[in-house]
């Protein structure tokens, strides 16, 4: 039941901790748990409630019909048009329309017949999406942008809820606040975005709880019931807080708030642990409450559209595939530069180094991506079970194959400031030997990759961000126009570069001749440039990319806790020697291109890196 009405008044005898406004007292827990079995549904009656609608930001009612006991009776609803008595209908009445300032908005599509939502199943599922640590910065700024982006394009259920849930002691209307500031249009940012943000709004509700105790997650449990009907419902779970809290977090989730009409599933952040125990301990602890198919590891380095797209490349082009092997690439390189540097992460960097931050995850998963075999299909657990492969089949890297660097202060392009070098760093142990930068060389003991070096390099404050693929073939044997390259041959060599990031691109290095009557070669590039080819604005976050693919249940780009452990247990060893040997790091300044051993390093295996 809804009325469409000019204003109205209303008598509330209760707000619920949901902020509904009840004429009728809440339906109490059991008679909701009740409400969801055909029997017993006869036996309700009818409350009105009006929800409160963005309330800060315009105001909107809905008025809506819903079940309560038949004990709650006598309370009143006065409109312009008459007066609601023990929730019996007008005969004006309208099924849940959206009265805005004095105006019919629009009807709500959930429940046609005016029904209450309870006492039929749905006709569509009903996914919420709980994101714990809801007040963090990676919530704010990358996660629930991620799931508006993916609501304005239409590819979220239409049956939704978005909860943020911590500590912090936030009203729904706050949260809905405080996301409406960091919440952005990425595609469109025109009127119809303001519209889209004002009504996913309205889909997301705000849960205080903690940690420790599953006190918070049967609270959010309820809710959650509340909102979604006795149809099909899924949940997921994205855990943004740190990795100390989750063991705990999961346990209370697995027990008290897992979907019991529906799946449901679990995002995990990096880091996975901090070494081969704590990463296992981890993985014990959530395998005790869910199964490894409900567990999605994530890594956006992953998501990104051209780290994707590897696969496409070498699996869906008969040039590319038949040379992936060490007869012809004589090297490959993964590289991940910052330009910037710590931007108050310093305390838990320093904990980490950039071994544990960037290698053990973002370059190990694309060189496991890389170098796979090709999978039986393109199912998750098939690509799963190539990539752990690769990792298995790993050389144990030596220390003498590792190059360790520091950012030190440096002075600004323009003259006028200093930059802060590492040890400076808030956070940062002052005579910290933590590495903000690595170069080394990995090889895969595999008959595919043989004797390939792979060369990789991460680092913070070096001269542009930059993350890069790139691929370097071997000579031409018996090259006939030799003498037209000149001596560096490997200047003249084939190249395959997918630039990741800043701009998304293919390029292919060929030798290529000059126009003119000469013989003259010159070094050129097919290029793919993603911004010339493509409407880049089209390119998704990496956040949108995972997210929706753990909504469709497609786990092929999340890390599963085999891989994690094998690449874990390839790492160990050379940490353990760079902090029991106390390596020092070889200082270099901030916006540079990184330590000179790093190119003694490339010249040890023959390789030339990228950005000589
Ligand atoms: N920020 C980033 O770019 C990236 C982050 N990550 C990982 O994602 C997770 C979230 O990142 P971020 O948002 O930066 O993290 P925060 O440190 O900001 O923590 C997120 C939220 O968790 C709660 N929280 C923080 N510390 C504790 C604690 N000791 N005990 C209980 N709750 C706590 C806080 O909410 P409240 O106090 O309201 O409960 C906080 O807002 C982390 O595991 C991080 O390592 C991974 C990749 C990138
Ligand atoms: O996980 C992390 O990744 C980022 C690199 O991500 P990008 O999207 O900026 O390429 C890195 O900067 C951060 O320190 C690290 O924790």
């Amino acid at each position: 039941m809804a009325v469409s009405v000019a204003s109205v008044s209303l008598l509330p005898r209760q707000i619920g901790h949901d902020w509904h406004q009840s004429v009728f007292p809440r339906v109490s827990s059991s008679h909701r748990r009740s409400a969801r079995c055909d029997k017993v549904v006869d036996s309700l009656h009818l409350r009105s409630v009006i929800t409160s609608l963005g309330s800060k930001r315009k105001r909107k009612y809905r008025i809506v019909t819903e079940a309560a006991s038949s004990d709650h009776q006598g309370a009143q609803v006065r409109t312009a048009e008459g007066v609601f008595a023990n929730g019996q209908a007008l005969p004006t009445a309208q099924p849940n329309e959206i009265i805005e300032n004095g105006n019919k908005a629009r009807e709500e599509l959930e429940s046609p017949d005016g029904y209450y939502r309870w006492n039929k199943p749905q006709a569509s599922p009903f996914l919420s999406i709980t994101v714990l640590g809801a007040t963090g910065e990676l919530a704010r700024n990358k996660i629930f942008p991620a799931l508006f982006a993916l609501y304005y394009s239409g590819n979220l259920y239409k049956n939704i809820a978005i909860f943020g849930y911590s500590r912090s002691e936030l009203t729904d209307e706050e949260f809905r606040d405080m996301l409406s500031e960091s919440a952005t249009c990425r595609v469109d940012e025109g009127e119809k975005c303001g519209e889209a943000m004002e009504t996913f709004l309205q889909s997301v509700y705000f849960e205080t709880g903690g940690y420790s105790t599953c006190d918070g997650m049967t609270k959010l449990d309820s809710r959650l019931k509340e909102i979604e009907g006795m149809g099909e419902a899924n949940r997921i779970f994205y855990l943004s807080v740190p990795n100390e809290i989750v063991p705990d977090v999961s346990r209370c989730l697995s027990r008290d708030a897992q979907s019991k009409s529906g799946w449901t599933r679990l995002i995990v952040e990096k880091p996975f642990g901090s070494d081969s125990e704590s990463s296992a301990k981890l993985a014990d602890s959530l395998l005790q409450y869910l199964d490894e198919s409900q567990i999605y590891r994530i890594d956006h380095h992953l998501g990104k559209e051209l780290i994707e797209n590897l696969t496409v490349l070498r699996f869906s082009n008969l040039v590319f595939e038949p040379l992936w092997t060490r007869t012809y690439i004589k090297s490959v390189q993964v590289m991940l530069a910052e330009d910037w540097g710590m931007e108050g992460r310093g305390g838990y960097f320093d904990q980490h180094g950039i071994i544990r931050d960037i290698v053990q995850s973002h370059l190990m998963q694309t060189i496991a991506l890389f170098a796979m075999e090709p999978p039986v299909s393109l199912d998750g657990e098939d690509i799963r079970n190539e990539k752990v492969k690769v990792l298995r089949s790993m050389r144990t890297p030596s220390l003498e194959d590792f190059c360790l660097g520091q950012y030190k202060a440096s002075i600004s392009k323009d003259g006028k400031s200093r930059i802060f070098g590492y040890l400076e760093e808030p956070g940062v142990y002052p005579n910290s030997l933590t590495p903000t930068f690595v170069a080394g060389v990995l090889y895969i003991d595999n008959a595919r990759w043989d004797g390939v070096p792979f060369l990789i390099k991460a680092g913070y404050g070096l001269i542009k961000h930059k993350v890069e693929i790139r691929i370097q073939f071997h000579h031409v044997p018996g090259n006939l126009y030799r003498e037209h390259i000149g001596l560096n041959m490997d200047m003249a060599s084939n190249e395959l570069i997918i630039s990741v990031q800043p701009d998304e691109a293919i390029f292919l290095k060929i030798n290529n001749k000059v126009p003119g009557l000469g013989t003259q070669l010159d070094s050129s590039e097919l290029n793919l440039l993603y911004r010339e080819r493509y409407d880049c604005e089209s390119i998704p976050d990496s956040y949108e990319r995972l997210i929706l693919d753990v909504i469709k249940g497609d786990n092929h780009l999340f890390i599963r806790s085999d891989e994690l452990q094998a690449s874990w247990d390839l790492l160990m060893p050379l940490l353990k020697d760079i902090e029991e040997q106390k390596v020092a790091p070889e200082m270099y300044t901030f916006g540079g291109r990184g330590p000179v051993g790093s190119y003694y390093l490339g010249a040890k295996h023959g390789v030339r890196w990228a950005d000589e």
